[in-house]
């Protein structure tokens, strides 16, 4: 083939991908193998009582079945690219240990990131997080998480101060190695909230942040003393994008390449103070680091430190082309039958309900300065 028709193929490739039709197809598997994989999970349940360790192995490779999708959307679909700067000598330990991952909360899809990240070390089927309450109710991903036990917290310090530690405690058993994923600063990152979040800082007389929000340290301080002897790490995360991109859901979904870039630091869990306050101060030191690093990102375009990029693996790719190739076989069988009823108002009713599942909130589009 020549390079011109290579061109062009690729042109015609870009031009499928951002066909609404394709994001139909795309969003009709997630969705149908999502309530699928959900019904499959609830199925477990009797099998909890025969045996948790074998439940909780399911459910992990259940959880990779919903989750390895939207990781397939940024890896294959989008061919988004992501590169990992991070010290040699820690690499090695990454995905073969219990860490507690510590990240920015500045993007859209900073979780799908930490998602492929998951994925290059065999740990996305197990990876949790501390997220707010309200997500457990959202069907597929909220349902997945809570078989995989998952840790969810009200934002209200007198309650979350005893079911978080609770939750964590479960952990101490779990079968497979898992990171925790904690956005330390609670909410996702908008200039209005740092004005107040900085407010805040000079209230309690601590340094002004220029790309995070003020940590939240109580989350950070239950969760390092209920994973102690079980976690190994806290793994410092600090993501940004290349050419100052403010990626979304939707570019991936329409096909757009980024590029992330991830700084990892590994701290042993025992270089973290026990005290409550002593571990606070840490964290706002840390937030400091983090600060700055990006400060050299935004001026040099890199993190600093080597380059450990791990390849992309053909796993999310593999269990994408199983679940289109179960279930778009039943659907071609449904519109035919649809086109052939040649009823307008059933044609009509089924493109507007697809449309309507297209349609997401994750619409935000802030660049932290
Ligand atoms: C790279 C590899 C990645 C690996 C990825 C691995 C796994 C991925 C898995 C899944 C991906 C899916 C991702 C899903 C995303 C879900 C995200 C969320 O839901 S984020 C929201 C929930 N999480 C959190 O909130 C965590 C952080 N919060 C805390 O830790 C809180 O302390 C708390 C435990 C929730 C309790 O909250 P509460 O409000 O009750 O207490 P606080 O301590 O926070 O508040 C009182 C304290 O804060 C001071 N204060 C007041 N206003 C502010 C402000 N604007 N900013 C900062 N601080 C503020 C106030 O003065 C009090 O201070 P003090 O303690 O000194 O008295
Ligand atoms: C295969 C791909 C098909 C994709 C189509 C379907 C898309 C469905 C996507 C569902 C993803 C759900 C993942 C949940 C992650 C949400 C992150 C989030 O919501 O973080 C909350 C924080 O910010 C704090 O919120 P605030 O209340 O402080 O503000």
């Amino acid at each position: 083939m020549s390079s011109y028709e290579l061109l062009q193929n690729m042109g015609f490739l870009q031009l499928l991908k951002s066909q609404f039709l394709c994001h139909l197809i795309i969003c009709y598997v997630f969705l149908v193998s999502g309530l699928i994989i959900n019904l499959l999970q609830l199925c477990t349940l009797p099998v909890w009582l025969v045996s948790k360790q074998l439940a909780r192995r399911i459910n992990i490779r259940l959880a990779y079945c919903i989750s390895s999708q939207m990781v397939a959307t940024l890896e294959w679909w989008s061919g988004t690219e992501c590169t990992l700067y991070t010290d040699p000598k820690s690499y090695p330990l990454y995905g073969k240990e219990n860490a507690i991952v510590v990240l920015n909360h500045s993007f859209e899809i900073d979780f799908l990131c930490g998602w492929t990240f998951c994925e290059r070390f065999g740990v996305l089927g197990s990876s949790k997080v501390l997220a707010k309450k309200q997500l457990a109710y959202v069907p597929i991903i909220g349902w997945m998480w809570y078989f995989l036990e998952i840790v969810f917290c009200k934002r209200k310090w007198e309650e979350d101060r005893r079911t978080v530690n609770e939750s964590l405690q479960k952990l101490r058993d779990y079968p497979e190695n898992f990171w925790f994923l904690l956005y330390c600063e609670g909410t996702r990152f908008t200039p209005k909230k740092h004005q107040v979040s900085m407010q805040v800082a000079e209230s309690k007389g601590l340094p002004k942040l220029k790309y995070h929000l003020l940590p939240r340290t109580k989350g950070f301080w239950v969760t390092v003393q209920s994973l102690r002897g079980t976690a190994a790490a806290v793994y410092d995360s600090t993501l940004n994008f290349r050419n100052n991109e403010m990626p979304t859901l939707l570019g991936l979904l329409n096909g757009k390449k980024y590029h992330a870039d991830l700084y990892v630091r590994r701290i042993p869990l025992e270089l973290i103070p026990e005290d409550e306050k002593e571990c606070a101060e840490w964290l706002h030191k840390l937030y400091q680091e983090k600060d700055s690093f990006q400060e050299h990102y935004a001026k040099t375009g890199r993190f600093p430190g080597p380059i450990m990029s791990p390849p992309r693996r053909p796993w999310s790719l593999i269990n994408w082309l199983f679940w289109s190739c179960l279930l778009l076989y039943p659907l071609g069988l449904l519109l035919t039958q649809l086109i052939s009823s040649g009823s307008v108002f059933t044609i009509i009713a089924s493109v507007a309900v697809c449309s309507a599942g297209l349609c997401h909130p994750f619409t935000g589009k802030v660049k932290p300065p």
